[in-house]
């Protein structure tokens, strides 16, 4: 459960998110808007990457302010830029590091990797550099190496911006099947088509929060 209560975020004088009030207890909770709306800060909050200038922000029960490192440690995030979560030479060794802090024997974090790296049809790369990958390859590695640690929510930023179709369903498929929480910033409205529910933020506000359907009409007549 995330729930957000009177939440305002200012960078200097900027106010980015205004007065922001919700429980998210829906599985799938996807978040459109502008360019610069508040999206991403909005992402940033559940995980406690990003604190609120005022009003609180707790997940899984634990405040934001006081808990981020336990909260990051349950809460897997996923950047829109994938080349910032690369932090290994190889493949398999990227998601590998994902795992350095659980007490894993080298044969059960192995398995673990070689499972996710052939779920999302990366096993042929495990050895190769992760710089070589495509930029889609490098958005399901990111992806491998936070699913990796079995989080009980994903926030994820625009995971489908650099996917081809196939790839693109394939996240679709796993937002679909995947037991745990999602939170997905997008521009990928079509992604969205059977989330539980769907926030429109405009100029840091909830301007709309609906089924996809009504929240998708609402964020169309904004942006006409
Ligand atoms: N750390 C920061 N310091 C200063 N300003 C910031 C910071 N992070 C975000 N902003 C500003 O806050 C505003 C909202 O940014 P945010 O990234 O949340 O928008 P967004 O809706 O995700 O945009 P996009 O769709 O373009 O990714 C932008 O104007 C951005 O420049």
């Amino acid at each position: 459960m995330i729930e957000m209560t009177d939440v305002n975020v200012r960078f200097g004088q900027r106010e980015v998110l205004r007065g922001v009030t919700l429980s998210l207890p829906e599985r799938r909770v996807g978040v459109i808007g502008a360019n610069g709306s508040g999206k991403s800060t909005f992402a940033r909050l559940v995980n406690g990457l990003a604190l609120p200038s005022s009003g609180d922000v707790t997940v899984l029960g634990l405040d934001t302010r006081r808990h981020a490192a336990r909260i990051r440690r349950r809460v897997g995030f996923l950047f829109s830029d994938p080349d910032a979560q690369i932090v290994m030479p190889t493949v398999a060794e990227d998601v590998a590091f994902s795992l350095r802090r659980k007490k894993l024997s080298r044969e059960e974090v192995d398995g673990r990797v070689r499972g996710v790296l052939t779920r999302y049809g990366l096993a042929e790369h495990a050895d190769h550099p992760a710089h070589h990958l495509s930029g889609g390859q490098k958005q399901l590695l990111a992806l491998c190496s936070v699913l990796v640690l079995e989080p009980d929510i994903l926030i994820m930023d625009e995971p489908t911006t650099l996917l081809d179709l196939r790839h693109s369903r394939q996240v679709a498929d796993l937002l679909r099947s995947m037991p745990q929480q999602v939170v997905v910033v997008t521009h990928d409205l079509a992604l969205l088509e059977d989330f539980d529910r769907v926030l429109v933020l405009d100029e840091g506000r909830i301007v709309a929060d609906a089924e996809p359907e009504a929240a998708i009409d609402h964020y169309r007549k904004i942006m006409s």
